[in-house]
């Protein structure tokens, strides 16, 4: 491609990125434009109040949505941030402070007990963590009726009647409303930074795949509390907010299930762990329901979940992934991206030949000590006293029969699970043998390894899956972009960066799962069979790579059935049989030795081919 050609694709293609991104921002201003706008024009109480309730509950549940929707963790006890957040305005208003300045201390108070009550239920998963949730909600329902001298108990607690914006209590909605429009904004743009963020990437790693993420060295348990802190803290602002606009709070409507739910229905339906989606959940679904309320009056006490679970039937059947899913499709898409010489000039399948290759250095000192490892699962013995080294720039293949134990012993050599007795030590970057113990600790220490039954991020486009690694060495969104893409190059994936990983075929995904892990710059790298299930062309190609990666200086350790690819690229190779080692040395020597040859071939076959 000449320069000009080139220059014009790239504007072409920045053009077309600010047409994508103009018509997704014309969207949202419209939208929350017409949340301020229609009220004021309309000019009635009621309409006001609806639109109040949505900026309340768009708040809320997009607050939700950082714990919820990007972590993952089912929260059906949001009610008692909420609650929190109400509570600490009014006890504290009626202590002649003002909601300004309460909202931020309810803010701290809910964010701690979000941690102590998440950190010991983020074992718990799915629906074992929504049912914990609900109880603890329960129990705060149930302090806050009995623990009359503070809250009142069932009477509740109404605000001193002092109109004005230090109390935020007022005669007319319009003040309202400009407050819970500013809060509700806040919040989008924590979300939308939080999204973009590193945290935002590690949550949604930590969601798709836990143990590919800590594998990735993310802390999964701290960030995970992190969102947990701030959704809590977002929470209870609105709360405080909430508690001044109705003038009054009661444990029934502060530590309300019902309400819980609502807040977690309106993400559902507007598109869970996306950042607008339960904006636009809010917007279709609380008109409808305060509508049908003001129309029925009293007859339609109890329609709103009538409502509800009708919409939430048509959503799971025709959009299950929501409203936001309807706009990506007919939208035009903002993940646009500047395409620039290098992407299309590695649209072609594997740009081995365009990847700087090094001359490869002598293999070195010794970088990963094994020593004396035993592992028992139950009855089974399935490492014995197994025990080797790996050099620097070395190539150790491991080889053994299905069930041997190959992927055991990864799986201490990575952190993921420990050694009944033995020690795995690994030279660090200032020369010291170090033992670390889990899989953070081993990637920290420069050790990276690959599944092998692929761990995408599903979710995650592949450029986004690469980010995740490359977050390990860089903090900044922009330079773990720029890493992923050069890895995405040397990789031969660059043309489905944005792409979402579940899309990839077999031999892609196995690609993926290298670029992650190299995205992380490991000074060994533990391959668990990544050359399965490849077709032939690819063979060669993932043979070629891993030369190119050997001699950058990285040692390797591969467990491998692919005989091809062991006799070529290994300096040595460890047969594992029965969790021991039956026996090593170089490949040639490995593959005549009759022990290596009856553990897998059995000894009648043997004893047959030597009659
Ligand atoms: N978490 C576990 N609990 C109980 N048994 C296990 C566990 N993990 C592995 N095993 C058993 O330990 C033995 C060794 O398994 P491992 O996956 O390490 O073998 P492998 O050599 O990697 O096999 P393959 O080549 O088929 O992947 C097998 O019998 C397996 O069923």
């Amino acid at each position: 491609m000449n320069n000009k050609t080139a220059s014009l694709t790239s504007v072409r293609g920045t053009g077309s990125v600010i047409q994508q991104l103009l018509n997704k921002k014309v969207l949202l201003f419209v939208t929350l434009a017409s949340l301020m706008v229609i009220p004021i024009m309309v000019g009635d109480d009621y309409i006001y109040h609806i639109f109040i309730t949505i900026c309340l509950f768009a708040g809320l549940s997009t607050a939700w949505n950082i714990v919820g929707g990007y972590a993952g963790q089912l929260s059906l006890g949001h009610a008692i941030y909420y609650g929190i957040g109400a509570y600490t305005g009014m006890l504290m208003l009626n202590a002649g402070v003002s909601p300004w300045i309460s909202m931020f201390v309810g803010a701290v108070l809910a964010a701690g007990v979000a941690v102590a009550i998440s950190y010991p239920c983020f074992k718990l998963h799915g629906p074992f963590y929504a049912l914990a949730s609900i109880a603890f909600l329960e129990v705060f329902h149930v302090i806050s009726l009995n623990w009359v001298g503070l809250t009142g108990g069932a009477n509740g607690v109404m605000v001193p009647l002092e109109l004005g914006w230090s109390t935020m209590v007022f005669s007319e909605r319009l003040p309202s409303l400009v407050i819970v429009f500013g809060l509700m904004s806040l919040v989008l743009a924590v979300s939308w930074a939080i999204r973009r963020s590193k945290l935002g990437f590690q949550l949604v790693a930590t969601r798709e795949r836990e143990s590919a993420a800590r594998g990735a060295a993310i802390r999964t348990v701290h960030v995970r509390l992190y969102a947990a802190a701030i959704s809590a803290g977002l929470t209870a602002m609105l709360g405080t907010f909430h508690g001044s606009y109705l003038t009054y709070i009661e444990p029934e409507s502060a530590f309300n299930l019902t309400f819980s739910i609502q807040i977690v229905l309106f993400a559902l339906v507007g598109g869970l762990g996306t950042v607008f989606g339960p904006l636009y959940g809010t917007i279709l679904l609380v008109p409808i329901t305060e509508l049908a309320r003001g129309w029925l009056g009293s007859s339609a006490i109890g329609l709103h979940g009538f409502v509800y679970g009708v919409v939430l039937i048509l959503v799971v059947l025709f959009m299950p992934d929501g409203i936001m899913s309807i706009f990506q499709r007919y939208l035009p898409t903002s993940k646009g991206r500047h395409v620039d010489a290098r992407d299309e000039k590695s649209t072609h399948h594997v740009p081995l030949n365009d990847v700087k290759k090094s001359e490869r250095a002598p293999v070195g000192e010794v970088v990963l000590k094994v020593q004396h490892l035993d592992k028992h699962f139950g009855g089974l013995h399935v490492t014995n006293d197994v025990s080797f080294n790996l050099h620097k720039g070395e190539v150790l293949g491991i080889i053994g029969p299905n069930g041997a134990g190959k992927t055991t012993v990864f799986n201490m050599i990575s952190g993921f699970l420990s050694a009944d007795s033995g020690s795995v030590e690994v030279l660090d970057e200032n020369g010291h043998f170090i033992s670390p113990k889990t899989p953070g600790a081993f990637a920290r220490s420069g050790v990276g390894r690959t599944f092998q039954i692929v761990q995408p991020f599903a979710a995650m486009t592949v450029e986004e899956n690469i980010m995740v690694g490359a977050f390990y060495r860089f903090r900044s969104v922009e330079e773990s972009r720029k890493v992923a893409r050069e890895i995405a190059y040397e990789l031969g994936l660059s043309r489905f960066l944005d792409e979402e990983a579940r899309n990839l075929p077999i031999g892609g995904l196995k690609r993926l799962e290298v670029a992650r892990v190299m995205a992380m710059r490991p000074r060994i790298l533990l391959l668990d069979e990544v050359m399965a299930g490849i077709n032939p062309a690819d063979l060669r190609e993932a043979i070629e790579l891993i030369k190119i990666i050997r001699d950058s200086g990285i040692s390797i350790i591969a467990i491998e059935h692919v005989m091809q690819a062991v006799m070529e690229l290994s300096d040595r190779v460890i047969v594992i049989s029965s969790g021991e080692i039956l026996a090593q040395g170089e490949p040639e020597e490995v593959v005549k030795n009759e022990a290596v040859i009856e553990a897998y071939l059995g000894k009648e076959v043997t004893d047959a081919s030597t009659e």
